[in-house]
C-alpha cells in the first residue's frame, strides 16, 4: 500500500468510525425511550409487542430508505432486529 493508499483509506475510516459512534449514541437513546415504554406497558398491562405498529414502522422505513438509497430490505432487517431486543426487554421487564 502506498503512503496515498493508507492515508485515503485512514480517512475513510475515520469517517466510518464518526458514524459508528453517531449510530452507538442513537440507539442508545432509542432504548432508553424502549425502557420506559416497557415500564409503561407493565403498569397499563399492555402487550410487549404491537405487530401492527411494527407493521407501520416498517412501511415508513422501507419508504424512508429508497429516498436515502439504502436498501429498503436491510432497513426492514434492521428495524426488526432491534424491535426483538426491545420485545425481550418489554419481557423481562414484565416479569419483573
Ligand atoms: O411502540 C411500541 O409499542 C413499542 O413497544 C416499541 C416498539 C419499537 O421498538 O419500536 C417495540 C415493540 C412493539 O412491537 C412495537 C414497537
Amino acid at each position: 500500500m502506498t503512503e496515498d493508499v493508507k492515508a485515503k483509506l485512514s480517512e475513510y475510516r475515520d469517517s466510518i468510525d464518526n458514524i459508528d459512534a453517531a449510530l452507538i449514541y442513537l440507539l442508545s437513546e432509542r432504548f432508553k425511550v424502549t425502557e420506559k415504554v416497557g415500564l409503561f406497558k407493565k403498569k397499563y398491562d399492555l402487550p410487549p409487542a404491537d405487530p401492527d405498529r411494527e407493521q407501520r414502522q416498517i412501511t415508513r422505513l422501507r419508504e424512508l430508505a429508497k429516498s436515502a438509497k439504502l436498501d429498503p430490505d436491510f432497513s426492514e432487517q434492521f428495524i426488526n432486529f432491534v424491535i426483538e431486543e426491545v420485545i425481550r426487554n418489554h419481557k423481562k421487564i414484565r416479569k419483573s
